[in-house]
């Protein structure tokens, strides 16, 4: 199993702006790590750094990124990089509209287990299963907008699954999603995470997702991170201001106005 550790990284738009400062952290395996702050804070950042794959024009320029203590900023991404997966905010956009969905998981099937076509196309009707999709052979048939938003996010996930990761960067999954489906997908992403023992990223801007789901918590103020700690005692006695004002204006959005 993977152990993550993100130490003093640094990310810039060189003589522009500062993006993340300083910025460490570490993921044991098992766990699920969350990564929370406003909009803005660099949680997205973080996580596409860890996977190598920062947008044109912003740089890491500081910082070692450890996957079993191995630096992987300076060993080719591609030797670690199938180890790790990503599931992202808006499941159907970042599905192909014109395949199927068995296709698509099929074809990474493919490309990760070099299975032959017959071969992962049974593997990806085992893996809609395993992501409690219902009649699952069926489901494989279907279009992405055929299917629901928390539908399409279960394909995602299987998707992510073919690739047998051994750590899961989870940006805002369920933030697109109505509530109840939104408690649905987090309890699969913690049984899954338990069934095929991979540690979880999961980056978010909402407390409640944290503590129905992280073992521990990272709180990111405007690139830097401002406080860590067990969810359970991060939430209930926050030692940061910022960290106190997340929970203060959850707790009001929770109320209303
Ligand atoms: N392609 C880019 N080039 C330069 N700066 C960027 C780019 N994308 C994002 N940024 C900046 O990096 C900072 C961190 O953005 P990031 O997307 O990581 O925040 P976030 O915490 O994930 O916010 P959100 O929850 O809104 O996605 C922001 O100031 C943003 O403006």
């Amino acid at each position: 199993m993977t152990r993550l550790a993100v130490e003093n990284l640094r990310v810039e738009v060189p003589g522009r702006a500062t993006i993340l400062d300083d910025v460490s952290f570490d993921i044991a395996p098992g766990e699920i790590v969350g990564l929370v702050g406003e909009s803005g804070s660099g949680k997205s950042m973080t996580s596409l750094a860890v996977m190598g794959i920062l947008p044109r024009g912003v740089v890491q320029t500081a910082g070692r990124i450890l996957v079993d203590g191995t630096d992987v900023t300076s060993v080719a991404r591609r030797s670690v990089a199938h180890r790790f997966a990503m599931i992202f905010q808006n499941p159907r956009d970042s599905l192909n509209p014109l395949m199927r969905v068995g296709d698509q998981v099929a074809r990474m099937v493919s490309l990760h287990q070099g299975k032959e076509r017959r071969a992962a196309r049974a593997a990806a009707v085992d893996l809609l299963e395993q992501v409690r999709i219902v009649e699952p052979a069926q489901a494989a048939r279907k279009y992405p907008h055929q299917l629901s938003g928390g539908m399409c996010q279960r394909v995602m996930i299987a998707m992510a699954l073919a690739c047998r990761p051994q750590l899961l960067l989870a940006d805002e999954p369920t933030t697109a999603l109505d509530v109840t489906v939104q408690a649905q997908i987090l309890d699969l992403v913690v049984a899954l995470t338990e069934e095929i023992q991979c540690s979880v990223l999961l980056v978010t801007h909402d407390l409640g997702v944290v503590a129905e789901t992280c073992d521990r918590v990272n709180v990111l103020n405007q690139g830097r991170l401002v406080e860590t700690g067990e969810t359970h005692d991060v939430l209930s006695n926050p030692t940061h201001e910022y960290t106190r004002y997340l929970l203060d204006s959850a707790r009001e959005l929770e109320v209303g106005p």
